[in-house]
C-alpha cells in the first residue's frame, strides 16, 4: 500500500484546507474518505447515458440520490449548477466542473474548453473545482496553459483543484491505450506536477504492453498497478473513477483495491445511477462499507 496523505500534509492554503475538510470530514462517511457522484456524462457522452434509467436524466433526481446515498459531493457543469444546485445549497458539497466537451469530434486532438471560472465556483458556493486534462494529446500545450490559469485562480481564491487526468490522443493508442498502467500512472504524476490538489484517474489495466518503458512492459497485478499510481500522485489525493457500467463484483473489487492502495476515495457515476433508485442505493451501501474500512485524517 502506498501512503494515503493526510490533509495536514498537503501544504494547502486556508481556503483550500477548509473546503477539503468540509468535503472529507463533514459529509459522506466523515472519516476522511471521499465518495463523489459525477454527473457530467450528459455533456461528455450525450443523453445516451440516461437510456438505461431515464429518471437519471433529471438533475434533481441525481442530487437527491447523492443526498440519500450519503455522498461527499456532486460534480456537475455550470448550467446544471446554476439551475438545480440552488435548491440544495449547503446540503451537499458542489464540485463545479470548469471545462468539458462533447464526444462528437474525434479524440485525436482532444482539448476540453473552459466554460466556467473559479469565480463562478465561489459565487455558487462550491467546495472544489474540476478540470479535465488530456495528458499526451497533441493539444496538450494549450491544455497546460489553460490549466495554469485555473490553478492560479484556485490558489488565489482558496479553492481545491481536482484534475480529471485522462491520457488521450493517437500517441497513447500506441502505448497500450488510455487506460494502460503506463498511461494512467503518467497521468497521475502529471496532475501532481502541475499542481492538482486531488487527481481523478481511471483504474489502470495492468496487462503487458508493448512500446512503453521497461517497467511497464511486463505483467503486473491490478493491485500492484494501482499501488504505483497512488505513489505517483504523491501528495495529491487520488480518486478512482467508475467507468462504464460493469458487474457489481468487479466494481467492488476495484474499489477495494483502490482504497487498499491508498486512494482517498471513489468517483462513481454510471455504475451508480444507470439502474433503478433502490438498486442504486444498495450498490452505494456496499461501496460505503468498503470506504468505512479506510479512514484518514
Ligand atoms: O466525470 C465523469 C466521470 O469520469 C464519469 O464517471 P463514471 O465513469 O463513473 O460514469
Amino acid at each position: 500500500m502506498a501512503h494515503r496523505p493526510a490533509l495536514a500534509e498537503l501544504g494547502l492554503n486556508t481556503g483550500k484546507k477548509t473546503r477539503l475538510h468540509r468535503i472529507l470530514h463533514e459529509h459522506g462517511l466523515r472519516n476522511g474518505t471521499a465518495f463523489f457522484l459525477p454527473y457530467d456524462q450528459g455533456l461528455e457522452h450525450g443523453p445516451r447515458d440516461f437510456f438505461a434509467n431515464p429518471a437519471a436524466s433529471d438533475p434533481k433526481y441525481i442530487i437527491k440520490l447523492a443526498l440519500e446515498g450519503g455522498f461527499n459531493g456532486i460534480a456537475i457543469q455550470i448550467g446544471l449548477a446554476e439551475k438545480f444546485y440552488w435548491d440544495y445549497a449547503g446540503e451537499l458539497p458542489l464540485v463545479l466542473k470548469l471545462n468539458g466537451k462533447t464526444e462528437i469530434p474525434s479524440d485525436a486532438e482532444a482539448l476540453s474548453p473552459l466554460h466556467g471560472s473559479v469565480e463562478d465556483a465561489v459565487r455558487l458556493g462550491a467546495d472544489a473545482v474540476g478540470y479535465t486534462l488530456y495528458v499526451g494529446s497533441p493539444a496538450q500545450e494549450h491544455d497546460f496553459a489553460q490549466l495554469r490559469q485555473v490553478r492560479a485562480d484556485a490558489h488565489r481564491l482558496g479553492m481545491p483543484l481536482i484534475v480529471w487526468a485522462y491520457p488521450r490522443g493517437s500517441a497513447i493508442e500506441g502505448k497500450g491505450g488510455k487506460d494502460s498502467f503506463y498511461a494512467v500512472d503518467y497521468a497521475a504524476r502529471t496532475a501532481s506536477e502541475l499542481g492538482a490538489d486531488v487527481v481523478k484517474v481511471n483504474f489502470p489495466h495492468p496487462a503487458k504492453i508493448d512500446n512503453v518503458p521497461a517497467p511497464y512492459a511486463k505483467e503486473t497485478t491490478s493491485q500492484q498497478a494501482i499501488d504505483a499510481v497512488v505513489r505517483s500522485a504523491g501528495r495529491t489525493l487520488l480518486l478512482v473513477s467508475g467507468g462504464g457500467k460493469a458487474g457489481d463484483d468487479a466494481m467492488l473489487e476495484k474499489a477495494r483495491e483502490s482504497m487498499e492502495a491508498g486512494a482517498t476515495g471513489l468517483i462513481f457515476g454510471r455504475n451508480v445511477w444507470q439502474r433503478d433508485h433502490d438498486e442504486s442505493l444498495r450498490f452505494v451501501a456496499a461501496l460505503r462499507d468498503i470506504l468505512a474500512k479506510y479512514p484518514s485524517t
